[in-house]
């Protein structure tokens, strides 16, 4: 038996059985053998199948990358060749793109990259299609794109999140914190699947954008309506509208933290920002990204703006911690 149907067998058992406090424990080791399973798919080992596969590696550029995920022909390419100026081909028919296809942007001085990826279908995780290489590139961005028809958004949606959690990727999720214990009565305080997360420790927690384009094929009145799908902005990328929304989303999401330079005596340079991400972005991150050798001839720096306590700036060591703008 392969893994896809091992996992398919579990899948349909656990949609057999009713979840109740006398199920609840057969339920967690199923769950247990399905997280083992999808290990395995993530990480074959030996001829397992699944692995990078011709075409969806590709050089790694810039601070931060976004990918996109998204059912065929949902405007991808088009979406990614406009933002980024790089030609991906787009077409009316499905499974255009065969490859990812990378492309690079500069936002707010950053230099982002942007991988367009070929359409996925429902069973992508089990190994439909190419779906497994798309997802596997899709873990490995800071950003997930993921590309819906305005005209089903919720639907595909559902269909998609579940495809990406199969393969361990937890969409605008936190890493749950969980520490176990000894109680006098009762369990540890986490859901069985946030138990197996920790345990299993190969999920991922990547923000997403769920981009509903194609906005220009439907009505006002049915536009009101998408603003309540958390987390969503409604473009349309063949006529450019509201570009500019998903671009300070996007922004919002990568979590980035722009330090400009400021020769003595002469204003900051504020054409051309260092670009550190939130959680690497001490004054020794920010010096390493100028040059190695700076480090080790570091006294003291200078810092203006919200992390420094004074509005004359603060004298402050490697350690301390930069904020956005400074
Ligand atoms: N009406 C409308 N059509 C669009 C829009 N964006 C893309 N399309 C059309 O949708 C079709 C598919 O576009 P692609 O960019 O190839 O879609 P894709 O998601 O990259 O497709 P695959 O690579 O096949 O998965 C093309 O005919 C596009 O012209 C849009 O905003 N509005
Ligand atoms: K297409
Ligand atoms: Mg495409």
């Amino acid at each position: 038996m392969t893994t896809a149907q091992k996992i398919k067998d579990i899948e349909e058992e656990m949609a057999k059985t009713q979840r109740n406090k006398n199920t609840e424990y057969h339920l967690g080791q199923l769950k247990a053998k399905l997280a083992k399973l999808r290990r395995e798919l993530i990480t074959p080992s030996g001829g397992g199948g699944g692995g990078p596969g011709i075409g969806f590696d590709v050089a790694r550029t810039g601070i931060a990358s976004v990918g996109f995920v998204g059912f065929p022909s949902v405007g991808k390419s088009t979406l990614m060749s406009k933002l980024t100026g790089t030609h991906s081909e787009a077409a009316s028919y499905e499974f255009t793109t065969l490859t990812t296809v990378p492309g690079t942007m500069t936002h707010n001085g950053a230099r982002i990259q942007v991988l367009d990826l070929p359409g996925i279908i429902e069973g992508a995780k089990d190994g439909k299609g190419r779906g497994r290489q798309v997802i596997a590139v899709a873990r490995t961005c800071n950003l997930i794109f993921i590309v819906l028809d305005v005209l089903k958004p919720l639907n595909d949606l559902a269909i998609l999140t579940n495809e990406l959690e199969g393969f361990g990727i937890r969409l605008n999720k936190k890493p749950p914190a969980i520490t176990v214990r000894k109680k006098e009565s009762g369990g540890p305080d986490a859901t069985i699947e946030d138990f197996i997360d920790v345990v299993e420790g190969n999920r991922v927690y990547v923000p997403a954008i769920f981009v509903l384009n194609k906005i220009d094929a439907i009505s006002i009145e049915e536009l009101d309506l998408l603003y309540k799908i958390p987390d969503s902005v409604p473009i349309s990328s063949q006529l450019w509208l509201n570009i500019d929304e998903l671009l300070e989303v996007m922004w919002d999401k990568l979590n980035l933290v722009r330090v400009y330079t400021k020769p003595r005596g002469q204003q900051p340079d504020y054409s051309s920002p260092v670009v550190l991400r939130r959680g690497k972005c001490t004054v020794e991150d920010f010096c390493n990204a100028i040059h190695k050798e700076i480090v080790k001839q570091f006294r003291t720096a200078m810092v203006w703006g919200t992390s420094a306590k004074h509005s004359r700036g603060q004298k402050v060591g490697l350690e301390h911690v930069l904020e956005d703008e400074e």
